[in-house]
């Protein structure tokens, strides 16, 4: 019988399929940031458990982090947090890129690094955006508090069986459209309950030419899509991002890993629930209008009307989006005006991220009244973007070159929008107050935020100069 990459998976992870109840499946990875694993350890300690297996964590403290003077954390619970995870790590003794570690930052950026999550591992973290790890074709669920409790105890994952969606993307992208920007146009599709109960597997041409950076960039919007997990087949492209990296695997066991990484592709005619197509041809640059991430739209379009939407509910949504976000229907999305440029976060603060926005930023000048924030995802990011004189090019162009963290994706750790700033984000959520109380988020590309920083407005970088 045929099977899906995701029923491959799936199959060499189940442990127990009980009568009733979900079944139970073995977890290879667990990942750990300061927000959600607390309580976790603390319920743990009360029922005088132990970690069942340290070696299959990795931790760093990302959410919390100031991206300037990093150690002076002025918020007394961030504050708890950080060093409520550093003892319990110590204590644990697990692998944590602390506070002074050079390799420390955000949490989906530092593992890849190290080469820590291979294809066909079953991996989770206290946190949605886990579903980044989808792009070595390994199983990655974002769990809650409770459930980062239970596996720990146990190595084990309660889990209902997911329904699983094919996303075709074929064809060539348009000149400086993105992964980031695939992933806008398949959520602007879908909808961010389109993958409600599926997990989304990434195939196609315009897939397969992606490097490792954009496959990460894609699955980590899969959860925007309302999907439980995005994959992507591993490949060669996979295999050379992760050969010699600190946990791939080593000697005679590398080949062996990567023949059974061969086998995990779905099967040839292998079923899927659902299959959605879209042409790499028709993917422009993207502009988010709305606070929700489906209120997307291309740079070359206007912010809709509340009566283009036949669903009542949708038209309901622009409604308060339009109201929310201060924009008028009609608008030419390349007329809205901006005041913060942020490029970072666990979507788009890798380096190819940054090499992308300071090409364009080269001998150009934010505009004025626009402040704009760099923050490299992790330190081996800012280090590599240093080297190849990145800093330079924003710093010259006008903006702040900062440490890692979490920064202005969500406003906890002092990186925040003031209440009416409107900002162009490489993040990947626009919900109401997301980057700061009143703040408004446009999600876009790091080489679309780079333009508009210029530009104080949204250009199309097609025809930009
Ligand atoms: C703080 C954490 C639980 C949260 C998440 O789960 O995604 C955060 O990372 C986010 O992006 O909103
Ligand atoms: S960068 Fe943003 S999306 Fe990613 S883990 Fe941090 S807060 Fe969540």
């Amino acid at each position: 019988m045929t099977r899906t990459m995701y029923e491959k998976i799936w199959d060499a992870n189940l442990v127990h399929e009980p009568e009733a109840g979900s079944p139970l499946l073995f977890v290879d990875r667990h990942l750990m940031h300061e927000v959600t694993s607390p309580q976790a350890f603390e319920g743990l300690r009360l029922q005088n458990r132990k970690v069942r297996n340290v070696h299959s964590i990795l931790g760093t403290i990302d959410h919390c982090v100031p991206t300037k003077d990093r150690f002076n954390i002025v918020d007394v619970i961030a504050k708890k947090q950080v060093e409520t995870m550093t003892a319990n790590c110590e204590e644990n003794e697990i692998n944590l890129y602390g506070m002074d570690s050079n390799q420390n930052g955000v949490i989906h950026i530092v593992v890849p690094e190290h080469g820590f999550v291979h294809p066909g591992m079953v991996v989770c973290c206290g946190d949605s955006h886990t579903a980044t790890h989808g792009a070595f074709g390994a199983l990655a669920f974002g769990i809650g508090t409770s459930e980062v409790e239970h596996v720990m105890a146990t190595q084990t994952l309660q889990q209902k069986k997911a329904k699983t969606m094919l996303v075709k993307v074929e064809g060539k992208l348009p000149a400086f459209s993105t992964a980031k920007d695939i992933a806008l146009a398949i959520i602007a599709k879908t909808g961010t309950a389109g993958g409600t109960g599926y997990v989304m597997e990434f195939a196609g041409n315009t897939i397969t030419d992606l490097t490792m950076e954009g496959r990460m960039t894609l699955c980590n919007m899969a959860i925007e899509a309302g999907a439980r997990a995005g994959l992507v087949a591993p490949d060669q492209v996979t295999f050379d991002y992760l050969e010699g990296k600190e946990f791939a695997p080593k000697g005679d066991h590398w080949p062996a890993a990567v023949e059974y990484w061969k086998s995990l592709r779905s099967d040839e005619g292998a079923e899927f629930d659902a299959v959605i197509e879209l042409k790499a041809e028709d993917i422009a640059p993207q502009v988010s209008w709305g606070t929700s991430p489906e209120q997307v739209i291309s740079v070359t379009g206007v912010v809709p009307a509340p009566s283009d939407f036949t669903n009542e509910v949708k038209s309901q949504a622009c409604a308060s989006a339009l109201k929310y976000m201060a924009l008028d229907a009609g608008q030419k999305i390349t007329d809205i005006h901006i005041d913060v440029v942020f490029i970072g976060s666990c979507t788009n603060g890798r380096i190819e991220d940054f090499r992308a926005a300071a090409e364009l930023l080269k001998g150009k000048k934010v505009a004025d009244g626009v402040q704009a924030f760099a923050v490299p995802g992790s330190f081996p990011v800012k280090e590599q973007a240093e080297k190849e004189g990145l800093d330079k090019i924003f710093i010259d162009a006008g903006w702040e070159w900062r440490d890692p963290g979490c920064s202005m994706c969500l406003a906890m750790n002092g990186d925040e929008l003031k209440d009416g700033q409107r900002s162009a984000s490489t993040s990947n959520r626009n919900f109401e107050g997301r980057q700061g109380k009143g703040g408004r988020t446009h999600l876009v590309s790091p080489a679309m935020a780079a333009a508009a920083s210029v530009a104080g407005h949204f250009v199309d970088i097609r025809d930009w100069k």
